[in-house]
């Protein structure tokens, strides 16, 4: 089937924009041309004028949930909340329940994807069986299968040997490992950072060390073992510091960022309402400047979101007992794109660049990239209407978000993955 996108403004290699129309035949994007040139109609016409049109976003960090917490978000749903948030491809997090450390599960993951049939979903695959940290999952079954790298994300991996041993493996088959940076020995039951608020409301403080004590230690075992290394949420200036001195020396090294790092301390929190509650958590304003100068200069690569649906009942149980994470899909651009970029602190293509081919080049994805022959994952967003944060609008389950009444601009009006429309505001 062909579709032609006509009168699209899409960014140019100098930052502008520019008119184009956009041209695809099966699937691919087969021609892009300039707003002179006539498209001959196409089976489908989509007419994106004054619409900004940017590869579909790609998201290396969510929790889709299934099997086993299919009350929190289904594969399904978060799929549509993705596409619904301009994402075209996402890779979910292993810690389901099962746990994804077999075979079985990456393909029931794969399955349940295609079944839902609106975004790309890349499994990751456990480093520990359980996500126990007691022994090793087999890798070469699980990349055999589809996983696309390693991870225990949910916990740390405890110990330096265990790390080092799924490293040497993983780097004998090219495949990254993916960390969760949190050691447990400096983490005793802690719901918030160390600060103000852990403080006022006498709770106990999650310390910076505990994230950054991994991300140097598992540095150290990168350069030794040779492997792609990359780094979970970071939150901390120390990890920062860390990862920008291990790219100085050439260690294989990549990171992430979650937009509330960027954009929220623990000072902010208003309340014990655990919707701002999340791990790695808020932290100082330092560490927020911190993570944005990483973001600016390439220290961290990515920008992902770190979905993580809980339901309201979960949620309700108060700072202390609810479980950590935020939701992050449907808020993730229009937050970085009002807050970065209207605010002049941050240019549009480098924000773009950040959620698209930034993350293709660090995993080795084939799309995003808006060229001739990519996948026509594509996304048209509005940069100019206002509209406030409303959770019970998510097409996720997980409504649990610290974002509630934000006046954003910059919506996703329609998502396409493989030149099919998966998503549409109308
Ligand atoms: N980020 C979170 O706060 N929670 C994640 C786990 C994780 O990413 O570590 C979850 O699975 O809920
Ligand atoms: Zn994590
Ligand atoms: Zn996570």
């Amino acid at each position: 089937m062909n579709v032609i996108i006509k009168n699209a403004s899409v960014l140019n290699t100098d930052g502008g924009l520019e008119r184009k129309h956009i041209k695809i035949e099966n699937g691919v994007i087969s021609a892009i041309l300039n707003e002179s040139e006539s498209a001959a109609e196409g089976s489908e016409t989509i007419d994106a004028a004054g619409k900004l049109l940017v590869p579909g976003f790609i998201d290396m960090h969510v929790h889709l949930r299934e099997p086993g917490f299919e009350h929190k978000e289904t594969i399904e749903t978060g799929s549509r909340s993705a596409a619904k948030g301009g994402y075209t491809t996402i890779a979910c997090m292993p810690n389901t329940k099962p746990v994804t450390d077999s075979p079985e599960i990456v393909q029931f993951v794969k399955d349940k994807a295609l079944e839902a049939g609106l975004v790309k979903v890349l499994p990751y695959a456990a480093i520990t069986k359980g996500q126990q940290g007691q022994e090793l999952t087999d890798f070469a079954a699980l990349k055999e299968a589809g996983a696309i790298g390693f991870t225990d994300d949910g916990v740390g991996v405890q110990t330096a040997q265990m790390m080092k041993d799924a490293m040497s493996i993983a780097a004998s088959m090219d495949m990254p490992v993916i960390a969760h940076c949190e050691d447990n020995s400096l983490v005793v039951g802690a719901p918030v950072a160390e600060g103000s608020f852990a403080r006022k409301h006498g709770l106990k403080g999650i310390p910076n060390e505990s994230e950054a004590i991994h991300v140097g230690r598992d540095i150290l075992l990168a350069e030794a073992t040779g492997v792609h290394y990359h780094v979970c949420h970071v939150s901390t200036e120390q990890s920062v510091r860390l990862i920008r001195q291990a790219k100085e020396i050439g260690i294989r090294v990549t990171a992430e960022v979650c937009p509330h790092h960027l954009l929220l301390s623990e000072e902010d929190i208003p309340s014990l309402d655990a919707n701002w509650k999340m791990n790695p958590p808020l932290r100082s304003r330092r560490d927020v400047d911190a993570c944005i100068e990483a973001l600016l200069d390439g220290t961290i690569d990515i920008i992902v979101t770190d979905h993580a649906p809980h339901s309201a009942e979960e949620k309700a149980k108060g700072m202390q007992l609810a479980p950590f994470g935020i939701v992050g899909f449907e808020t993730a651009f229009p937050l970085m794109y009002t807050k970065f970029v209207a605010a002049g602190k941050m240019d549009l293509s480098l924000l773009v660049k950040r959620m698209t081919s930034d993350p293709a080049r660090v995993f080795g994805l084939s799309t995003g990239v808006l060229e001739p022959g990519a996948p026509a994952d594509l996304t048209l967003i509005d940069l100019e209407t206002e509209k406030e944060v409303d959770p019970n609008n998510f097409a996720s389950k997980g409504r649990n978000t610290p974002f509630t009444g934000w006046k954003l601009k910059g919506w996703p009006v329609m998502t396409l993955t493989d030149g099919r429309v998966v998503w549409s505001e109308e």
